[in-house]
């Protein structure tokens, strides 16, 4: 199923000091059977928007629409949707197979094609042989296992996630991360994922919609996101960067004894996003080929495993670089820095 999401308002607060707009303008389709992700910070508007969409918060303007057809009009449980929130929800007094099950059983499917579904379910969720187990004998892993069951049973429309596996250890999500991809893949089914972590979007994602302030602040593949991120905020996301503020003049940014191009950026304040992987300190950064951004002194260093990380100081600021051998602090060293992982934007005054 398509789901087309437009132009949707809403403002929300109990009294006139507290309303607020939450979702501004927001627009973007996710074609049938696409996995998407909405991507943002915390207070961006994410589960608000997830919410617009079942029908729990009803937008004050805009269109939700399913296969082009308008479903505004249609209540939470008549919009045959999917759900997995990070809380798991399931219900606490039945067991596995009866939570796998009840969205059949809601859809009126006989006993007999209801047991025969939720069985195979609980076996592609790895989970053979757990169906009489009552739910609160589950991990962590396993609950949200049987979440993503019992959300696929009754072959929904589309399904929603908020968050899923925020709530597990990280050697969980990964192999989560892969089950998720692979039930979805198999079922065809549209998904629409609510994530903070911009790398599981990267991971997960046919497309990503980066919300800030309630507003699409970009759209598209993951590779344009992070290639060719349209916010300082969204270039800072993907993993370990260093934020400089400076000034742009001439289509160069600078800031101290660093300059870096600036192609298309007006004169004026902005900000520099500059990826660690794309920093090299002295030999290292000629060797790769990469341009000198100028000089900064050393502040300090840290081991961290793979590299030292340099962090120089930049007019006050900190650039971190990843370093093979740490120089000295107080020593001034050139910087290298790559074009391919360097974002410069204007940052109003
Ligand atoms: N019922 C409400 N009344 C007033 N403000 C609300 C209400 N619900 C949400 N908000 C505000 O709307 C903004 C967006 O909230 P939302 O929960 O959608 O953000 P989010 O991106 O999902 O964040 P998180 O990742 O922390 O869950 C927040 O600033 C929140 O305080």
């Amino acid at each position: 199923m398509e789901l087309s999401v437009s132009h949707i308002n809403l403002t929300l607060g109990s009294g006139r000091k507290t309303m607020r707009p939450v979702l501004r303008d927001v627009s973007f389709t996710v074609p049938d059977g696409a996995f998407c992700s909405l991507l943002g910070e915390s207070g961006a508007g994410k589960s608000t928007l997830l919410k617009v969409i079942a029908g729990i918060l009803l937008q004050d303007s805009g269109s939700i629409a399913f296969d082009g057809a308008a479903v505004d009009g249609l209540p939470p449980h008549r919009r045959r949707l999917g759900f997995v929130f990070q809380d798991v929800r399931l219900f606490p007094h039945m067991t596995v197979e009866e939570n796998v099950a009840y969205p059949l059983r809601m859809a009126g499917v006989g006993r007999r094609e209801r047991r025969a579904r939720a069985q195979e379910l609980i076996e592609r969720v790895q989970l053979a042989g757990f169906g009489p187990r009552p739910v609160q004998t589950l991990s962590g892993g396993q609950a949200q296992r049987v979440a993503l069951a019992r959300a696929i049973a009754a072959a929904p429309a589309a399904l929603l996630l908020d968050e899923p596996f925020s709530g597990l250890d990280e050697s969980l999500r990964d192999d989560m991360r892969s089950l998720l991809l692979r039930l979805h893949r198999e079922e065809g089914v549209t998904a629409l994922m609510v994530t903070h972590d911009a790398n599981e979007a990267l991971m997960m994602s046919d497309t990503i919609v980066a919300l800030d302030g309630g507003r699409v602040t970009q759209l598209g593949a993951p590779e344009v996101l992070y290639r060719d991120p349209a916010t300082a905020k969204i270039a800072a996301c993907f993993g370990d960067c260093s934020v400089l503020e400076g000034a742009v003049r001439a289509e160069r940014f600078s800031v101290g004894e660093i300059a870096l191009p600036a192609v298309g950026v007006p004169d004026g304040p902005a900000v520099a996003v500059v990826r660690q992987g794309a920093c090299s300190l002295g030999r290292d950064g000629e060797e790769a080929g990469k341009p000198c951004a100028g000089e900064a002194v050393v502040r300090c260093g840290v081991y961290a495993g793979a590299a030292y990380l340099a962090r120089l100081d930049v007019a006050g600021q900190t650039l971190t670089v990843p370093t093979a051998a740490l120089p000295g602090p107080g020593e001034a060293v050139p910087v290298f820095i790559g074009v391919e992982g360097c974002f410069v934007f204007s940052r109003p005054s």
